[in-house]
């Protein structure tokens, strides 16, 4: 058996892979690999592991040979699922074991833009630090302040408890469903979008893209936030509009916004956003911690080693594949 790895992964999960005898072929190029590069890959191979790779349906379409595929990540918006289930392609994803480690990257988002800390670093280094001004590079504080979480899942839970625990903030939340359990623990209180955009004064973006969510903040959602908000996206560039977001900050519309996640990515270096006090950008690293990507490997290898024996794989994000 044998499986083709789109990029090289940590030790924890080849080795898994490795001791249940399956032969590993990794992707060592630090490059992406095209839809053909892909299909002659895979053609001699059992299953794939894929990370970050597109999965469109004509490849998808060209590899029902593939007993399974395993995504190093709990994402799965770069896939064509309907495609991969109509050729019986049962996909794993990574769920749970990133949610602390992408909800630190949500907080460090917001406390270092409620203090435009990455612009005043950026300062220092243009030889900026001079004289001391006590009106001048004045944040934001958050303590007692109103966190609204858009999709109250995983990674929105560890959110709001970090919030919760730092600084006493209060917790609204939309999600599709009602999340009983985080009322009752956090008092945390549903609220309907429009009422999430006006109360919020940092809102915080944890919802998978689907075509539901695609583009759900844009300027005629900015245009209800309060003035002082900050506006936090680990989730999915092409949540936010990333051309409504600038208007929204440059006009004032709202205060402030940290980004683990642009769209495009990676970012152009010359980005309007990178150069704003208030806004704070990262390269997409919300899972990327040693611990996490370890156990992130372990879950996808979990996957991968289930279906090459045939047996539901744990973490599916088809189950109609085994009806
Ligand atoms: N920046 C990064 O490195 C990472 C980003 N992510 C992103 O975070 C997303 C969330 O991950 P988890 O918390 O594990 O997922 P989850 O499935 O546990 O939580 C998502 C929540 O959003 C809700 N939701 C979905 N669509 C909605 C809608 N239209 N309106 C209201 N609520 C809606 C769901 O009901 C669910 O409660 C992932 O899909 C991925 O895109 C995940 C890990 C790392
Ligand atoms: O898991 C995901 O969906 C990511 O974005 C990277 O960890």
């Amino acid at each position: 058996m044998k499986v083709f790895v789109t990029r090289v992964i940590p030790e924890e999960g080849r080795k898994l892979m490795i001791d249940a005898g399956i032969e590993v072929e990794e992707w060592k190029e630090k490059r992406g690999l095209s839809q053909e590069e892909l299909i002659a890959h895979t053609r001699d191979c059992d299953a794939l592991l894929s990370v970050s790779t597109r999965l469109d349906k004509d490849f998808l379409e060209a590899s029902s040979h593939l007993k399974v595929i395993a995504l190093h990540s709990v994402g799965y918006d770069h896939v064509d699922v309907t495609a991969a289930t109509a050729v019986k392609i049962p996909i794993g994803n990574t769920p749970g074991v990133l949610s602390a480690a992408t909800a630190d990257t949500a907080f460090l988002l917001m406390l270092a833009t409620s203090r435009k800390a990455f612009y005043m670093h950026k300062s220092i280094i243009k030889g900026e630090w001079g004289f001391f001004d006590p009106t001048e590079n004045l944040g934001i504080e958050l303590r007692g302040k109103t966190l609204g979480v858009f999709g109250l899942g995983k990674i929105g839970l560890e959110m709001a408890k970090c919030c919760v625990g730092a600084f006493d903030m209060k917790i609204i939340y939309h999600n599709r469903s009602r999340n009983e359990p985080a009322e009752k623990e956090l008092n945390a209180h549903w609220v309907s979008f429009d009422e999430l955009l006006e109360q919020s004064d940092v809102l915080t973006v944890h919802t998978a893209l689907t075509p539901e969510t695609e583009g759900k903040f844009d300027w005629f959602a900015f245009e209800k936030m309060k003035p002082h908000a900050i506006f936090i996206n680990t989730a999915r560039g092409a949540i936010h509009k990333e051309g409504d977001l600038l208007k929204a900050l440059q006009e004032q519309q709202i205060w402030g916004a940290g980004l683990d996640v642009t769209n495009p990515e990676p970012m152009r270096p010359d980005h309007p956003l990178l150069n704003m006090p208030n806004v704070s950008v990262l390269p997409h690293i919300g899972s990327a911690t040693e611990e996490t990507r370890a156990a992130m490997s372990v879950l996808a290898a979990r996957n991968i080693i289930a279906g090459l024996k045939g047996e539901r794989i744990p973490f599916v994000v088809n189950p109609e594949v085994y009806k």
